[in-house]
């Protein structure tokens, strides 16, 4: 069996010269709780991947983004991030709405390019993470 997909969202606060990501803490399941990630979950049947990310973002942050450019990754252009799921990973900006956690998370952070390792991100975003330092986050 394949891995599940997941899509997530790298907000940054400008799109075309981005100086700060916005990681979010989990709140569940107890497994994952207390570590940080980026927004977003799992497409449902019938969903494009991108109508998913909007559904996570609204339902998990409360906003409405634009999204910029895909960021690409190795695993046929996604990022394998446990045994069970790949990840798409996009670019986006908030449009309207100002994040808040809702029920997945219980707290949400912006960080500069120099506070990227800050906190302690799931497993699989690290690499993810190193990744926006190293060639998308300006500063
Ligand atoms: N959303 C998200 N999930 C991640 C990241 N990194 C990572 O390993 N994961 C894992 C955690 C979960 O096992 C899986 C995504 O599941 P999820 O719980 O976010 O998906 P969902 O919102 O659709 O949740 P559910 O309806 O199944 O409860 O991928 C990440 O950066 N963002």
């Amino acid at each position: 069996m394949g891995r599940r997909l997941v899509v997530a969202a790298a907000l940054v606060d400008d799109l075309g010269a981005p100086t700060a990501l916005l990681a979010a803490r989990r709140s569940r399941p107890v497994e994952l709780a207390g570590m940080w990630e980026f927004p977003g979950g799992k497409v449902d049947p019938g969903e494009t991947p991108v109508e998913a990310l909007h559904r996570e973002l609204d339902e998990e942050l409360g906003v409405t983004v634009e999204l910029g450019a895909e960021v690409a990754g190795p695993d046929d252009g996604g990022w394998i991030i446990t045994d069970r799921h790949v990840m798409r990973l996009w670019l986006a900006r908030v449009t309207a709405g100002e994040p808040e956690p809702q029920v997945e998370h219980d707290e949400l952070r912006w960080l500069g390019r120099g506070e990227l390792m800050d906190v302690p991100w799931l497993t699989g975003d690290v690499r993810i993470v190193e990744h926006l330092r190293a060639g998308v986050l300006a500063g």
